[in-house]
């Protein structure tokens, strides 16, 4: 039976280009859930934005000496001509400075303060009296007084994940300049996050299918009790409160960027022309899912669904598999910590392909892991050429060049073959459980057995021996080599799309596998092929030491 699935995804923000961090960590384990459900059938909204407000902004424009919606309309262009590059497959990607998501916002606040669950107070802030301004977020730096790291920011410590207040640092200073900040009284409202631990702690208790690592860190946050939380911040880049007497406040960020799947998904539903469309990915047996990396798990197993219950009528998360960190020597990525390595220069040199192929290989589902440009010349070299794209030029090469270009005749199958056949079949299906349960590097590592499998069978049935005392045998073992090769193009297609597609029309079907379904399809005997071009490149040893180098570690 068909499903419906919403796929959320995390929003970058938009203060620099994009890293292999935010691919392993969000991006591609979406875009891999999102192709493997259309594939099955299912109907998919995948939905994300540029988030282009918040601190991150306003400092890199302060940085450079422009206007933050001139940093955050650049990076939004790169992001936006990073994807098709990556192959991420968005039914809509759109970014917060729409009139759209503004309203959206708003309505979402007015709601919830109508409701009582939000709530104006006057607290006191950090105001650096030598840069003359309220000190917001990330303007304001420290210790974490939960893990001590050094690092932490005024609003999330990086290294354990907790969200903070500025107050609640170890020696505390200003971003800017460097001098620790008085505090000053303020007014802003905040959300009524107590109102919702019980009801919270309910809900999170039935998520048995959540990931370890995002069950316990939830369940442990909440039962160290929930603190109402400041929505509001002494800023003017944001979205604008909707009520009067508040010009110079903005909505804080992660109130505000989170309702973004929200508005994203009404702005998808206008530009088809349904403007109500998006009502049926938010309610109703709709399963919603959420995929980011590790330090945006509280914001969307707590904070977004306490203002879901909040609002009521909408549907609340239904999985978040979130991921760890992909990190370099043990650190996280980080646009800030300037050692990360970029999509853009990685595309540039390399195929899309061998860079999601190496990411879901080695995607960091449960404990962080470091990339490493030894196993990504190592995995390309012997996984996806010496296994994968071999096995597919030599059938393909042979059955062109001795078969008249056609889908040979295969005759009678005998058990050896029959048993290659069942394995092709048996795989599509734990493929198929894997990837339901978002366990993408298992699924990537049985498709990846099959092909070895399918490798074994052809060096056992040796069809260019074979041709030259029974062509009727080698016709059939090339025939069964296809069959398993038509198996792996479906299993390799949500991560593998490019080289997948392409298999595809070499086999004889259509390129596009969304069509299809999650099965195998037995090529076509008598079907016209046209000779292969190679899957994947082999890359030189020297890759290595060259990439090392241009990070300069
Ligand atoms: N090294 C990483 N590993 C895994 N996920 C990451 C990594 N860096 C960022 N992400 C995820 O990518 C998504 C978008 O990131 P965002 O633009 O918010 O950057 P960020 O976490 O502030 O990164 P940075 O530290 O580089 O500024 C988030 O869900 C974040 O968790
Ligand atoms: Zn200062």
């Amino acid at each position: 039976m068909s499903e419906r699935i919403f796929i959320g995804v995390a929003w970058p923000y938009a203060n620099s280009q994009l890293h292999l961090g935010h691919v392993a960590g969000a991006y591609l384990p979406a875009d891999i859930f999102a192709r493997y459900h259309r594939t099955r059938g299912d109907e998919v909204l995948m939905v994300s934005g540029s988030d282009m407000h918040g601190t991150p902004i306003t400092i890199r424009a302060e940085q450079e000496g422009i206007t933050a919606a001139e940093v955050a309309e650049r990076y939004h262009q790169r992001f936006m001509a990073s994807w098709p590059k990556l192959g991420i497959s968005w039914d809509f990607y759109t970014s917060t400075a729409t009139a759209n998501h503004a309203r959206t916002a708003q309505e979402m606040f007015l709601s919830l303060y109508e409701k009582g669950y939000i709530y104006k107070n006057t607290v006191c802030q950090p105001f650096c009296s030598h840069c003359n301004r309220f000190l917001p977020d990330r303007y304001v730096e420290g210790t974490c007084p939960h893990c001590k790291y050094e690092g932490a920011r005024g609003d999330q410590c990086d290294n354990c994940g907790k969200p903070l207040n500025a107050a609640e640092l170890l020696n505390f200073r200003c971003k800017n300049c460097g001098n620790p900040p008085e505090f000053r009284e303020t007014e802003h409202f905040f959300l009524k996050l107590s109102a919702f631990e019980e009801e919270l702690i309910r809900w999170v208790e039935t998520k048995t299918h959540w990931r370890t690592n995002v069950l316990n860190f939830t369940l442990r946050y909440l039962k160290e009790g929930l603190k109402d939380r400041a929505i509001t911040r002494d800023l003017d880049w944001g979205v604008p409160l909707p009520l009067p007497g508040y010009e110079g406040k903005r909505l804080y960020v992660w109130f505000e960027a989170v309702i973004g799947y929200l508005s994203a998904s009404k702005e998808w539903a206008a530009s088809k022309g349904q403007p109500n469309a998006w009502q049926k990915y938010w309610g109703g047996d709709t399963k919603s899912y959420y995929f980011i990396g590790k330090d945006n798990i509280p914001f969307h197993t707590i904070i977004w669904p306490a203002m879901l219950m909040g609002k009521g009528g909408l549907n609340l998360p239904y999985d978040v598999p979130s991921n760890e960190y992909l990190t370099t020597e043990s650190q996280k990525f980080s646009k800030s910590r300037n050692n990360a390595i970029w999509v853009d220069d990685v595309l540039s040199r390399y195929g899309v392909d061998t860079l999601r192929y190496l990411l879901s290989a080695n995607m960091p589902e449960s404990s962080d892991t470091d990339f490493s440009w030894r196993e990504f010349v190592r995995r390309n070299n012997d996984e996806l050429v010496a296994t994968y794209g071999n096995l597919a030029q030599r059938v393909l090469t042979m059955v062109c060049r001795n078969y008249d270009n056609k889908v040979p005749e295969y005759g009678e199958l005998d058990e050896r073959s029959l048993t290659l056949i069942e394995k092709t079949a048996a795989m599509l299906c734990e493929t198929d459980k894997a990837l339901y349960n978002c366990n993408f590097r298992e699924a990537i590592r049985l498709a990846m057995a099959l092909a070895q499998e399918a490798n074994r069978y052809l060096d056992e049935k040796a069809p260019w021996k074979e041709i030259k005392v029974d062509k009727a045998a080698a016709a059939r073992s090339l025939y069964v080599a296809m069959v398993a090769l038509s198996g792996l193009r479906v299993a390799f297609y949500p991560f593998l799309p490019e080289s997948s597609g392409r298999l595809s029309t070499y086999l004889g079907f259509g390129s596009e596998l969304e069509k299809e379904s999650w099965i195998l399809k037995m090529p076509v005997v008598g079907q016209e092929l046209t000779p292969p071009e190679p899957l994947f490149k082999k890359l030189e040893d020297s890759v290595v030491e060259e990439e090392t180098a241009r990070m300069g570690l």
